[in-house]
């Protein structure tokens, strides 16, 4: 079996990402990996809010999500951004397939909370099966996080708990989230590593806050004993390498201690 690797391009870096970075995600699949990316879009949902004179609001990192805001959601992140990251892979000489988690039922969702959130989804279960058989056809997916519940229903789907829930149910070697900061940052530091009951701390104390809380949760829920890392990385400096030789944040359930 081939190795997977669930790549989360955030919205804050997606327009800033190289043609290098995409190139280092061809590479790895024309390396015998199984690449897939999952973004988001937060700054350009934004953007078209603010056009449209539709306000929102963010509770923990999560868009209360009206079906206004759906809607909009729904044609930047599938019909513009999700496009955009087709076209650079191909650019770079690789094949992709754009998706959003509606199509073929890939992501379903139940309501987080829809009292609080609105059409605001939490994935519970992936179509592996459509990934795996276009992976098997050399086919890069690149999914946009909006889901659909039993009844057809679509909801808006944090892009970080998507990337994650992939990630865990594809049972994933490497999950990456690429970001506009160098990894988690504490007192201006960059942290090379950190476990589960630190992240915990680190957000009661507030050094962990707003889109950053949906990236550690989601991290904490998909580390298994296939997947014992998740890294957070920025996308402006770095590329993904072939041999996974990046720098930033290594999230991990507890400390590794160092060979000697
Ligand atoms: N401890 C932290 N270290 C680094 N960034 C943090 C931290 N806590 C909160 N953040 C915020 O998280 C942001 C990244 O999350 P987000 O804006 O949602 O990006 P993306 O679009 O890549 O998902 C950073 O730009 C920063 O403002
Ligand atoms: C429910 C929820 O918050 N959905 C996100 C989906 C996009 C996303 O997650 O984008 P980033 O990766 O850029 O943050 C939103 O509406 O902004």
């Amino acid at each position: 079996m081939r190795e997977i690797v669930v790549i989360k391009c955030g919205g804050s870096t997606i327009s800033e990402l190289s043609n290098e970075f995409f190139q280092s995600v061809v590479n790895m699949q024309q390396a015998g990996k199984r690449p897939i990316i999952v973004h988001g879009g937060g700054p350009a949902i934004n953007e078209m809010l603010q056009k449209l004179d539709i306000k929102s609001e963010f509770v923990d990192g999560l868009r209360k999500t009206t079906s206004e805001v759906l809607e909009t959601a729904e044609m930047v992140l599938c019909g513009k951004v999700n496009k955009q990251v087709v076209t650079s892979i191909q650019r770079a000489g690789g094949l992709a397939v754009g998706l959003s988690g509606c199509d073929g039922k890939l992501i379903e969702v139940r309501a987080v909370n829809e009292g609080m959130l609105g059409f605001v989804g939490e994935p519970i279960m992936i179509n592996t099966t459509l990934l795996n058989s276009l992976m098997d056809q050399q086919l890069i997916p690149v999914i946009a996080p909006i889901g659909i519940n039993e009844s057809g229903t679509h909801y808006n789907v944090n892009a970080d708990s998507a990337a994650g829930a992939v990630a865990k149910e594809l049972e994933a070697e490497q999950l990456v989230f690429v970001t506009d900061v160098d990894g988690i940052l504490k007192d201006g530091k960059c942290l090379d590593q950190v476990t589960a009951t630190e992240i915990e701390n680190y957000i009661s104390d507030g050094t962990i806050y707003g889109g950053m809380i949906p990236k550690v949760r989601a991290a904490l829920s998909t580390l298994t004993d296939t997947l014992q890392s998740v890294m957070i990385m920025n996308g402006k400096a770095t590329t993904v390498g072939k041999d996974g030789s990046v720098k930033g944040t290594v999230i991990v359930k507890s400390k590794v201690k160092a060979h000697v």
